[in-house]
């Protein structure tokens, strides 16, 4: 049957898109990645600068996700709080596969590999973010993306599931939509867009052992970062 994107779905998509356009790292924290220290300490401090950054600008973005605000207060806490690393895996991702003009990603990903970062949780990182590339997903896929990981109704404290379940059917909705239309020679394709969520899963709970092995070598984190992932 013939595939249609509705008036109101290309509004929804417009309005996340520039939401997600809007909300970005500022340029000059983002540049401090290129500036020359390259220890583990100078590493994990500037990573820790620009999650701490990601936050404030992920928070802002789902301002504009429609529906968002009028859930429940403590279930937009608890979206955040159980999306914001998977979140921050889309968003570092994407800065591998744009292949950033600056350079950020080579500079990017070497203070990733020497910050502290054990090695068992390299592999399946720098994998996620190697099957992110091969995506080349457009930016409209990579908005979307973004907010059906952060509107998943079963993140932990959650009480009304189902008002969540029925703002991620909306997006799942236009962005299956969007794949026929986009990828007609990938059938396939929105089903690996979908698989890359389950991958964020894995890395998320990679992620809670990466911040006990941190803790351990008594790395400190902003209050930002404390209060989204329940640490110190
Ligand atoms: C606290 C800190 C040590 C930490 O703990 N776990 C992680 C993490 C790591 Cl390692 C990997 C994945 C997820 C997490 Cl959460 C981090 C660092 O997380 C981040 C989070 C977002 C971004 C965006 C960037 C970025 C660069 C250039 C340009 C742009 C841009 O948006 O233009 C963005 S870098 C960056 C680093």
């Amino acid at each position: 049957e013939k595939v249609e994107i509705t008036k109101e779905q290309q509004a929804l998509v417009k309005v996340v898109v520039e939401a997600y356009n809007r909300h970005q790292i500022p340029q000059d924290v983002a540049k401090k990645l290129l500036q020359d220290q390259y220890s583990a300490e100078e590493n994990f401090l500037l990573l820790t600068e620009m999650a701490t950054s990601q936050v404030q600008v992920l928070v802002e973005f789902t301002k504009n996700i429609p529906g968002f605000l009028s859930l429940d207060r403590e279930d937009q806490i608890a979206l955040l709080k159980g999306s914001a690393v998977e979140a921050m895996f889309l968003r570092s991702a994407q800065v591998f596969s744009k292949k950033m003009p600056n350079g950020h990603t080579e500079v990017l990903e070497e203070r990733i590999r020497k910050s502290g970062i054990s090695e068992e949780f390299m592999t399946p990182m720098f994998n996620f973010y190697k099957s992110i590339g091969e995506l080349h997903m457009v930016e409209e896929e990579q908005a979307l993306l973004t907010t059906i990981t952060i509107l998943t109704p079963d993140r932990p404290y959650v009480k009304d599931q189902q008002a969540v379940e029925r703002l991620q059917e909306t997006i799942l909705d236009v962005l299956r939509k969007m794949c026929v239309l986009q990828h007609p020679q990938d059938p396939q394709y929105f089903a690996r867009l979908l698989g890359r969520l389950t991958e964020l899963r894995t890395l998320s709970h990679y992620h809670a052992e990466m911040l006990t092995s941190w803790r351990v070598n008594d790395h400190k984190f902003t209050p930002l970062l404390c209060e989204i992932w329940d640490v110190q």
